[in-house]
């Protein structure tokens, strides 16, 4: 029944509906899965209806000695070209169909091409990263080089056990949370929000439920590149945040410097490794300069992939007062409000349509301990 592909398949009856038919009907589901913990009206936060996906990938489909973007079809083992693609972001959209037509132009740099994975933020700045079945030489970073300057963007190319980087391998986004403005660099292949707007919208909901319900010093567990970290970090005076990406890590020591910020320890570790060190099961070298006992942790956030929460990191959220659940997968948010309930209560709850005309939701929970 729904378009995995953005609506360009036309072949779904999500497409079919209105913008806001399809937020009603998100907002009804979601509602329906949080009403055994939550009975209030859940608060939806919209996307723009078009131009709102900051990356894309496509795959390449070749016939006739040209090729188009592609798409697999959801039902039929087929793929559908594409002559429009308008979810996504306008400096996307500036650079896709013009890449399509140099490629057309050019031998070298289609031949073998079998997938484009576009990266874009609300800077202009994009990174293209074009993936091959062939091994690439100087001949195609020469034409790859052209197609840099003709596009004004970054290029990395991609083949078995070889990467190819043009320039630089992150694209600039500044985020403008609560009318303050915050600088990220979001790196080629690790986790980044899809939809921008919606994206500054979850973060001032998150900085707002920490400034009413926080409290001691705050943690987060699968912090990212410090999406929610880097904001939320003005409120609070300690701060430790883990993350199990070391290229995300990375990216979050680079973003604290370009904001300035130092109140925030970043530890790549996962949420179960963490939970073993704060509960004094296991010690870690990576930790022999950090006092994990210093911190006194009231406010936790946790924006786990959608397999949600482990038992032990469920275990360990129990113990803060506030937790702040952000979710992309609202099936794994409720069944792990089953035991976080039993400690805590709902205070507020809200949806982020971060994927609109897709059946995916993103979904916020803040909970106190009772
Ligand atoms: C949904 S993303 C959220 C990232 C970040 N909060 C943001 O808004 O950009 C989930 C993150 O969890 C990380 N991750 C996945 N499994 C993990 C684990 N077991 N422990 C810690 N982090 C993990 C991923 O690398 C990813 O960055």
């Amino acid at each position: 029944m729904i378009c995995k592909h953005f609506g360009e398949c036309g072949s779904c009856s999500l497409y079919e509906m209105t913008y806001s038919e399809q937020l009603d009907m998100k907002k009804e589901n979601l509602q329906k899965l949080l009403e055994p913990f939550y009975n209030e009206n859940i608060k939806a936060f919209t996307s723009e209806k078009e131009y709102f996906r900051a990356r894309a990938e496509y795959k390449i489909y070749h016939k006739d000695n040209s090729v188009f973007y592609a798409m697999r079809h959801l039902d039929k083992k087929a793929y559908v070209t594409l002559e429009e693609c308008k979810m996504v972001s306008q400096p996307i959209q500036k650079r896709m169909w013009k890449l399509l037509e140099l490629f057309n132009v050019c031998d070298e740099l289609k031949n073998r091409l079998f997938g484009v994975e576009f990266l874009s933020s609300s800077t202009d700045d994009v990174l293209i990263t074009m993936l091959y079945h062939r091994k690439l030489d100087e001949s195609w970073m020469q034409k790859a080089k052209t197609l840099e300057n003709e596009l004004s963007a970054k290029i990395i190319g991609r083949s078995r056990k070889q990467k190819i980087v043009l320039s630089e391998e992150f694209v600039t986004e500044t985020l403008n949370i609560n009318g303050k403005s915050y600088h990220y660099l979001h790196y080629e292949q690790s986790f980044t929000q899809p939809n921008t707007k919606v994206n500054e919208k979850m973060i001032e909901w998150a900085v707002n439920q920490a400034k009413s319900y926080g409290k001691g010093d705050f943690c987060e567990l699968y912090a990212g590149s410090g999406n929610f970290t880097l904001p939320i970090s003005n409120l609070f005076e300690k701060v430790i945040a883990t993350e199990i990406s070391k290229r995300s890590i990375y990216a979050a020591l680079e973003n604290c410097k370009l904001n300035n910020i130092n109140n925030i320890t970043f530890i790549r570790m996962s949420s179960e490794e963490f939970t073993e060190a704060l509960e004094k099961v296991r010690t870690f070298t990576r930790l022999k300069d950090i006092d994990l006992d210093s911190f006194d942790i009231g406010t936790i956030l946790v924006d786990p992939p959608r397999a949600g929460l482990d038992e032990q990191t469920k275990s360990l959220i129990s113990k803060f007062d506030t937790i702040i659940y952000i979710s992309c997968n609202p099936n794994t948010l409720a069944r792990d409000l089953e035991t976080l309930c039993k400690t805590h209560n709902v205070k507020d709850a809200a949806l982020f349509d971060q994927f609109p005309y897709t059946h995916h939701m993103e979904a916020g929970v803040v909970l106190t301990k009772r």
